[in-house]
């Protein structure tokens, strides 16, 4: 599988250890830094990753900063990105079977390495389950859909 990774700075030894467990693992990694420790601003990454997955460059993203939260916020503000943070590996497995999520965001300040990775063997390992779960998905990246419906529901 074509996957991106980018982080910040807090995250960026955590991101080269993931980067080549997934290089290991026979996938294609593309590393969208940054390549320094130097300081930066995480949504300027999160943007970056989002744009190369909504464009098919890569099929799935990985998103990391100090606690995850910051570029999971950042790579979520692009309509066609679902990117879930998650701490353990149950989640990471939910938010592909229930929530197609394209994207995974981890902690590189709260999550350790071996959690790390078994949080993306679930991500990268589980299908979309499809079914009931398809128009509540489409609704994420349609909001007009959801508030035609939520204005139905309560006339
Ligand atoms: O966005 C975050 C918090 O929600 C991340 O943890 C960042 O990595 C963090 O804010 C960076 O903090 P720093 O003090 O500039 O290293």
């Amino acid at each position: 599988m074509r996957i991106a990774i980018a982080s910040d700075h807090a995250a960026i030894d955590l991101k080269a250890e993931l980067r080549e467990y997934l290089r290991g693992l026979g996938h294609e990694v593309l590393d969208l830094g940054p390549e320094t420790a130097d300081r930066v601003d995480y949504p300027d990454f999160g943007y970056k990753l989002a744009e190369i997955v909504a464009s098919g460059s890569a099929e799935r993203g990985v998103a990391l900063c100090g606690s995850g939260i910051g570029i999971s916020i950042a790579v979520n503000r692009h309509p066609e990105l679902r990117c879930a943070l998650v701490s353990e590996p149950l989640s990471a497995a939910l938010a592909r079977e229930h929530n197609d999520a394209n994207a995974v965001a981890l902690g590189a300040r709260l999550t350790g390495i071996d959690m790390a990775k078994a949080c993306l063997d679930a991500f990268l390992s589980t299908e979309f389950g499809g079914g009931r779960h398809g128009p509540r998905v489409e609704k994420l990246s349609n909001p007009q859909i959801t508030s035609q419906n939520t204005k139905e529901s309560v006339a």
